[in-house]
């Protein structure tokens, strides 16, 4: 960590992070893409004379968006790519790196969200209920894509407090022509018996499998195991965080009060504590398949997977560390080429 101050940053950086915090910008992809963004429109606006203070800027951006949410790892992935790939010997050459990585990482999100979605489709049959937790760009994939191949799908979707991503999921769905029934979260057990397919998407994958998604997704996975409703976690790659490959567990964001219960209704109820956890860990042995742009896994092997794309440590390019342009690392390994097609 510097002791020196840090630089000014680019508007777009600013507004970008704080979108982020509000949750104005949200979902993990999403989250990723607008920082890849930001770090693309902060690197044209350096006024840098020298490298070593465009990589001072850059990674001041970097610890910027790193520190707005701590549990969607696809935000700190897509830092990992974009100032892993920032190099050259002057700025212009610094500046076009990162712009051009930028512009890569969003078109291999937008890949492999369309590769992910027609692998997803496949595990859906025609006439299946499916039902929803939250908002996922990556599980709404699935639903598309089968829904492209013709199939009549219908969903059962959870409102999904305390933020209700669900009436999301609900017009997007609605959208695609399926037929949508919104419930409270406390009714999903009920309606188990109804469906065919449970269907989420992921902020975070660990090694060991375990899924970090939305809180309310555990309980859902459980109820749908006793129910015998096989339930799919759609998530791209860039949702597989590196750090649990060496031990480490994922933070689980603490949102505010203010979320679940009004400032009116929290004084009437006097002296007491509201906690309001955003994520929840899903354990894999509730969970059928993980579905990525390189294929679907039983949860139990992503960590092969993940070893091919990470290695066994993660760089953090966003920290102090001196040098001009990051080392290069990046999310897959050393790699541009989309990730290991495994299976
Ligand atoms: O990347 P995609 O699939 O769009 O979203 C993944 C996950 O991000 C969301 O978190 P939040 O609403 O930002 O807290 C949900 O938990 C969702 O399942």
């Amino acid at each position: 960590m510097t002791t020196t101050a840090e630089p000014d940053l680019h508007e777009s950086v600013e507004e970008t992070a704080d979108a982020i915090a509000t949750m104005e910008t949200r979902g993990a992809a999403t989250i990723a893409a607008a920082a890849a963004d930001a770090l693309a429109a902060q690197a044209r606006a350096v006024d840098a004379d020298d490298p070593e203070s465009f990589g001072r800027t850059m990674r001041a951006a970097g610890r910027r968006l790193y520190g707005t949410r701590p549990t969607a790892v696809s935000l700190p992935n897509s830092l990992r790519y974009v100032l892993g790939r920032m190099e050259g010997e002057t700025v212009p050459e610094l500046e076009s790196t990162v712009t051009t990585a930028a512009a890569d990482f969003a078109e291999r999100l937008d890949t492999a969200q369309e590769q992910l979605g027609e692998i997803g489709a496949n595990r859906l049959r025609d006439g299946d209920t499916i039902m929803t937790h939250c908002h996922s760009t990556d599980a709404l994939s699935c639903v598309r894509a089968a829904v492209e191949q013709g199939k009549e799908i219908s969903a059962i979707v959870k409102e999904t407090r305390p933020r209700r991503q669900g009436h999301i999921t609900a017009r997007e769905l609605r959208e695609m022509g399926v037929p949508v029934v919104l419930i409270v979260d406390s009714a999903a057990r009920r309606y188990l018996d109804e469906v065919d397919h449970v269907v989420v998407g992921a902020d975070a994958i660990a090694a060991d499998g375990s899924v970090i998604n939305k809180i309310g997704t555990s309980g859902l996975a459980v109820n749908a195991r006793e129910r015998g409703v096989p339930i799919m976690v759609a998530a791209q790659t860039i949702k597989f965080h590196p750090d649990t490959l060496t031990g480490h567990t994922v933070e689980i964001e603490m949102r505010e009060e203010a979320e679940v219960i009004s400032a009116d209704e929290r004084a009437e109820l006097g002296d007491l504590t509201v906690e309001n956890p955003a994520f929840d860990v899903t354990p894999p042995r509730y969970l059928d398949a993980i579905v990525t742009e390189s294929g679907q896994f039983p949860p139990e092997s992503v960590v092969t997977l993940m070893r091919e794309l990470f290695g066994e440590s993660a760089a953090r390019p966003w920290e102090e560390s001196g040098g001009s342009g990051g080392s290069r690392h990046g999310l897959a390994g050393d790699g541009s080429e989309g990730g290991a097609k495994s299976s």
